[in-house]
């Protein structure tokens, strides 16, 4: 089956608190962008890239295409207003078979990784990667109140989230709602079972400025 992935990078970075949005931000002399591009054709060079941007930034994206002299083909999508439209939107683009969807601002999910959330769609419909919480945790009653949650039943998920096409599509026929904080979650709403794999420690989503530099130090130890 043919391999696709929607890699979003609609947002504004309002955690990072620069100017630049985080996706084109340089990390190990490339923009963070261009690392999650390598890590999909690493893992398939077939595959078929969709990325979601706002219309403000596609000619900025073009201008530094040609300037890292990068030339892996893809097709542009146009961001939403929040990432549940940029999705949807960028979905437009896809025909059939399986589709991952990828944060754009994931830069280093390894290529073992990457193939076991896609092999897993050989037996699955909607596949998710995840890691343990090494952290305790609480959940808040009100401002003052809080209580112990049991870590054993926590996961935190990460991307590429993968599905058979037909479904994600389905999926996204849905209205939107603030609940959606990513792709398991609307499939989940239909009624359908997310089958969780492995993630990685590595597979960091750059939101904030210490998030750069650990993806230094995560890229000066690969
Ligand atoms: N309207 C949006 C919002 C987010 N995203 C993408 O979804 C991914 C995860 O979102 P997040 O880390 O929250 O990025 P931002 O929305 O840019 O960050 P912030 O919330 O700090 O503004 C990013 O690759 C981001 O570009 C998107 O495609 N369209
Ligand atoms: C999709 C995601 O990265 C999975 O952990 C996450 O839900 C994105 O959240 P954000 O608030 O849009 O960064």
């Amino acid at each position: 089956m043919k391999n696709n992935v929607i890699i979003v990078a609609g947002g504004k970075g309002l955690r990072m608190g620069i100017d630049l949005p985080k996706q084109f931000i340089p990390l190990g002399g490339k923009p963070v962008l261009m690392h999650t591009f390598n890590a999909f054709r690493s893992f398939d060079e077939n595959i078929n890239i969709v990325l979601v941007l706002p219309v403000s930034h596609q000619d900025y994206w073009k201008a530094l295409c040609s300037e890292y002299n990068f030339t892996i083909p893809h097709t542009i999508a146009t961001g939403g207003e929040t990432r549940f439209h940029s999705v949807k939107n960028g979905l437009s683009f896809i025909k059939e078979g399986i589709v991952a969807v990828q944060d754009g601002v994931r830069p280093f999910g390894s290529t073992e990784m990457i193939k076991r959330c896609f092999d897993a769609t050989a037996t699955y419909q909607a596949v998710v990667p995840v890691i343990d919480s090494t952290d305790s945790l609480r959940e808040m009653i009100d401002a003052e109140r809080s209580k112990i949650i049991d870590r054993s039943k926590i996961r935190l998920v990460q991307t590429p989230q993968v599905f058979h096409s037909h479904l994600l599509k389905k999926a996204y026929e849905t209205e939107y709602n603030d609940t959606f904080t990513d792709d398991a979650s609307v499939v989940e709403a239909m009624g359908v079972n997310i089958h969780l794999v492995k993630g990685e420690i590595t597979n960091i989503k750059i939101t904030t400025p210490f998030d750069l530099k650990v993806g230094e130090l995560i890229l000066q130890k690969s």
